[in-house]
């Protein structure tokens, strides 16, 4: 099982893809970065889906690069339609010493149930044997409803690398049952939506990814 060198806990920032007129650029050297903060690359702030493939290893790369010894850790969002091109994501995060991988659910063709949900998300944890994985749950964007605790339950068994779940929802309910569900706090709960964050911590979240 994957072990990181510290959990995923606290404030962990969505990190911005600097873009100019004429696409992303590479200057992240103008965005300031503060020590002992966490990192979160390629998901809804860095627009990683709008991204080439090409552009998200670029990216990565360059948050790893200029992360080390500044930030704390950083976790790669490799979630992609295509299963090959996520692994190949999730290969890169780990050959340029990524702290950990983050997926969402395929949005196109859905997952019509956990198992299959589950089936993808162990693919592309396959890639990355070696790298802590997270659950990027964002029902509102990728329109896959699969609740978050359903998904939880037995999940180490299929990803023996699972560490937790970015919850970018506003569905406390379903918050509230991952929260009882991870009694022995082994994995992180990251509440995902800030004007929530509040409550979300009330519930027991261990951290959050915000902007
Ligand atoms: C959908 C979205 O953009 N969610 C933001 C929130 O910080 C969000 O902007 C905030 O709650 C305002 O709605 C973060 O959770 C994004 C995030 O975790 C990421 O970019 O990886």
């Amino acid at each position: 099982m994957a072990s990181p060198k510290k959990k995923l806990q606290g404030l962990v920032a969505a990190t911005i893809t600097p873009m100019t007129e004429n696409g992303f650029s590479l200057l992240l050297n103008l965005v300031p970065l503060s020590d002992s903060l966490f990192g979160t690359v390629n998901g809804t702030t860095g627009e990683g889906l709008s991204l080439s493939v090409s552009e998200r290893r670029q990216v990565a790369e360059e948050w790893v690069t200029q992360g080390r010894n500044k930030l704390d850790q950083v976790v790669i969002h490799v979630g992609a339609l295509s299963l090959k091109e996520s692994q190949e994501l999730a290969q890169h995060a780990a050959e340029i010493g990524a702290d950990g991988i983050a997926v969402i659910a395929p949005f196109f063709l859905k997952p019509w149930n956990k198992d299959v949900l589950i089936n993808f998300l162990k693919e592309v944890a396959a890639s990355a044997p070696a790298l802590p994985f997270y659950y990027y749950h964002i029902p509102a964007l990728t329109g896959v409803k699969i609740r978050a605790e359903e998904l939880l339950d037995g999940i180490q068994d299929k990803i023996p690398t699972f560490q937790g779940l970015k919850f970018s929802d506003t569905d406390l309910l379903d918050f509230g049952q991952c929260v009882d569900q991870n009694h022995q706090r082994q994995f992180s709960l990251l509440f995902g939506v800030d004007e929530q964050l509040l409550s979300g911590l009330v519930m027991g979240a261990t951290g959050a990814v915000g902007r």
